[in-house]
């Protein structure tokens, strides 16, 4: 499982919680505009946007599973076992690969209402990376600094596209019934509830928080996407980009799995291997692993863009404590 959001708080801030059982050597790598990027049944790009993000390079190709471009727009794949399906080559339409979706997409387009332009006639062809990697069922959050955020699926019924007006995407059932859950929790509040159970009965408070007693909690997606549009809803603006960041991991991590909690096989547990944020505006990544609380960055460095070699950078997942004696 995994959740994804967007938070705006003077820039915006794009990026995930990837959360999983086994680690795939991803690291934070930087495609510059003239890697060339080729596609199995689209012409390649030889020259494009700039890319930073989560990746596992695999003959030298960057399988991004998160990330963003240039110009500000973020494009995120999260798992979507169950309704998703990927369809063979249709020769009326621009057919691209799940693994090739996020270059393609933020290889081109500035923002939402270009990526929208692309995906109006878009199929995600069922082609493998390998024959030792196989294509997964992911659908995808993607978002632009202004804030705007949709979801794309592909299901039995065709490439779906939602606008989604919170921000935040998690895992199954698909987006439009993740949206109808909410109104179950729309009483769920910050401020402490009113008595309107039995009004003229005096009830003896006990604690602090009731408005949110019946927020869900669990790991499952479900919960996740009500917690986290919750807590994001209400989370404070600071006025830094360090203050924003911060409060921006305060949000992922109210949806963190921590280890021992999701059982997915005797023994086997998923967890949250990693969380990150890059400012849309400034193109500085940022992520912390489960590991290594600590945050670390990777800046835009905007004179090494024009390459054609991509720029890799090691996790850093060894706890850092700063030892005060
Ligand atoms: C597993 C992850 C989702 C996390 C998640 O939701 N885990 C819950 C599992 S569960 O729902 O609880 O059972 C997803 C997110 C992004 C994915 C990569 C995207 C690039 C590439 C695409 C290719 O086509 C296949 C290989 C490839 C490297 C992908 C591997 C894997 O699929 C990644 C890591």
């Amino acid at each position: 499982m995994c959740t994804s959001i967007i938070y705006t708080a003077g820039d915006s801030y794009f990026g995930r919680n990837l959360d999983l059982e086994i680690s795939f050597g991803q690291e934070v790598v930087v495609t510059p505009r003239n890697y060339p990027f080729s596609f199995r049944k689209m012409p390649s790009l030889d020259h494009h946007y700039a890319i930073t993000g989560m990746a596992l390079v695999e003959d030298g190709y960057p399988l991004y599973f998160d990330g963003a471009n240039e110009e500000g727009l973020g494009m995120a794949g999260l798992n979507f076992d169950g309704p998703c399906r990927y369809f063979p080559e249709d020769p009326a339409k621009d057919n691209v690969t799940p693994f090739e979706f996020i270059p393609y997409i933020l290889g081109q387009c500035k923002n939402v209402t270009e990526a929208r332009k692309l995906l109006s006639n878009l199929n995600l062809v069922k082609i493998d990376f390998s024959a030792k990697l196989h294509l997964s069922p992911l659908h995808w959050l993607i978002a632009d600094k202004s804030g705007e955020a949709i979801v794309v699926e592909s299901t039995a019924e065709g490439l779906n596209v939602y606008d989604n007006p919170v921000g935040v995407l998690t895992n199954n059932p698909e987006f439009p019934k993740q949206l109808l859950n909410l109104s179950n929790y729309q009483s769920i509040s910050p401020a402490y509830p009113e008595n309107t159970l039995i009004p003229e009965v005096k009830l003896n408070t006990y604690s602090r928080g009731f408005g949110s007693r019946f927020l869900p909690g669990g790991m499952d997606s479900e919960s996740r996407f009500v917690k986290e549009v919750f807590t994001k809803a209400h989370a404070p603006k600071g006025k830094s980009e360090i203050e924003n960041i911060t409060n921006y991991f305060h949000n992922l991590h109210a949806v963190e799995q921590q280890k021992g909690l999701d059982q997915v096989a005797p023994g086997q547990f998923e967890y949250t291997i990693y969380s990150d944020g890059i400012n849309l505006t400034t193109g500085t990544f940022y992520y912390s692993t489960y590991g290594n609380n600590q945050i670390n960055a990777v800046k835009l460095e905007k004179d090494r863009l024009d390459q054609t070699e991509l720029l890799q950078y090691p996790l850093q997942s060894e706890q850092a404590i700063n030892f005060q004696n």
